[in-house]
């Protein structure tokens, strides 16, 4: 079969229970059992999740359409008991997509949710029709450590990247884009193999106000949230335009003032608040696009930040949000296709599902999808390496060695994850 031919996977039937559970008081992920990982945390509330009732692998131009029919069969098949009745109770797939059409992503339904929401637990049990699963013991597992982990330069090395960096600056100037993404790539090669998580759980108390999350072997914690609908409600968190934290606060404050005056950063923010809100605008009765951005402090580094938001004019779900925004200027630049055409010119690497859509969705379409930023991949042949990746938006008035700079302050939470 093509990659562009839709996929006719038949969807399982499932059955799927949710009740609340009471008295459980451990961080979600410390139920994540040792084989697999399903997770998606944000300020202790989320989901985690094991085992695989129902998996579509998708690739190819028509990958977003094939995971939402495939999505939309599946839910219509799926017999429901849903005892919570909360944002993700209930049915729940996870997921995450390739950066291009070529790389390959995922939709998941586990066999076993656990779930948290300002205060309520609950599990979610999925099983073929035939037979529904009891809920399992919930135990706490202790992950193994990471020891004598050692960074090495991947696909370039940081002079090299900014070179890179350099000559998309004069494609810039000559008029060819206004702004391009580029990223660059470290090898993390540990003496054991990796246990996920441990990573996991260090991003996700070091970044409470980022999405922590865990899909097939894709790790991170990101800020970025591409999309997210709720009842009617779209949502959007667009960054762009980054300064690195001092660790100094008088000094951090003054940084921030300045992020907030500097014209390059703007420019570089603008383009990339449009890109998303021209993606929503069909699929939104009334929007709100402000005007000026915030700053977003996060342990490493400061953003220019800009929450968009409307109300759901049609039924998209969540994923076809998701599809019509990405990728946004945030990550690829402007023009689109020609900053896309840029990147696989001249990055140098497979970003594979790095800066692509990762999230999750419930039956009735709703969900959240982030941009896979601060992240890393576990390498499939040799659990003691994976990648771990960062970018930079890159405008007429960027600096190569300040870009350099910012891509190694956004490797810091995986770094800091993954070291001693
Ligand atoms: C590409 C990354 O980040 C993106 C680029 C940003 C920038 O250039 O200022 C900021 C946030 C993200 O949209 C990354 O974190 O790897």
């Amino acid at each position: 079969m093509s990659l562009s031919e839709p996929v006719r996977s038949q969807a399982p039937h499932l059955v799927i229970r949710s009740q609340r559970i009471d008295g459980v008081s451990a961080q979600l992920m410390d139920h994540l059992p040792t084989e697999g990982g399903l997770a998606w945390v944000r300020r202790g509330d989320g989901h985690v999740g094991w085992g695989v009732a129902a998996r579509l692998d998708v690739a190819g131009s028509n990958r977003f359409r094939d995971a939402v029919s495939w999505w939309q069969e599946l839910v219509g098949a799926a017999v429901v008991r849903d005892e919570v009745g909360v944002p993700g109770s209930g049915l729940v797939c996870f997921g995450s997509f390739g950066f291009t059409d070529d790389d390959p992503g995922e939709l998941v339904v586990p066999e076993v949710i656990v779930g948290r929401r300002g205060g309520t637990t609950w599990v979610t049990t999925i099983s073929p029709a035939s037979s529904l699963a009891a809920p399992p013991e919930l135990v706490i597992h202790q992950p193994d450590p990471v020891h004598d982990v050692a960074f090495a330069d991947g696909a370039r090395s940081g002079t090299d990247w900014s070179s890179i960096v350099a000559d998309a600056i004069e494609r810039i100037t000559s008029g060819e884009l206004d702004k391009v993404v580029l990223a660059r790539d470290l090898i993390a090669i540990a003496e054991q193999p990796i246990d996920l998580r441990w990573p996991l759980r260090r991003l996700a108390a070091a970044y409470p106000n980022c999405w922590t999350f865990s899909v097939d072997g894709l790790i991170g914690a990101t800020p970025e949230l591409l999309v997210r609908r709720e009842k009617g409600l779209i949502t959007s968190r667009v960054l762009a335009g980054t300064i690195r934290r001092t660790g100094d606060d008088a000094h951090d404050l003054a940084l921030a003032a300045s992020l907030a005056r500097s014209s390059k950063d703007l420019e570089e923010h603008e383009f990339a608040v449009r890109s998303v809100a021209d993606a929503l605008k069909p699929h939104c009765k009334s929007m709100n696009v402000p005007e000026t951005p915030f700053v977003l402090h996060l342990p490493n580094v400061m953003h220019l930040a800009s929450d968009v938001a409307g109300v759901a004019a049609n039924g998209a779900s969540a994923l076809g949000l998701a599809a019509a925004l990405h990728p946004s200027a945030a990550v690829c630049g402007t023009p689109t296709d020609v900053a896309r055409d840029l990147i696989g010119e001249i990055e140098g690497m497979k970003r594979g599902r790095f800066s692509g859509p990762v999230g999750w969705m419930d039956a009735a379409g709703d969900g959240e999808w982030c941009i896979a930023l601060r992240c890393g991949q576990a390498d499939p042949d040799d659990p003691r390496r994976m990648r771990i990746f960062a970018g930079a938006g890159i405008v007429a008035g960027s600096d190569p060695v300040a870009e350099l700079a910012e891509t190694n302050a956004k490797l810091v939470p995986m770094r800091d994850a993954l070291g001693d």
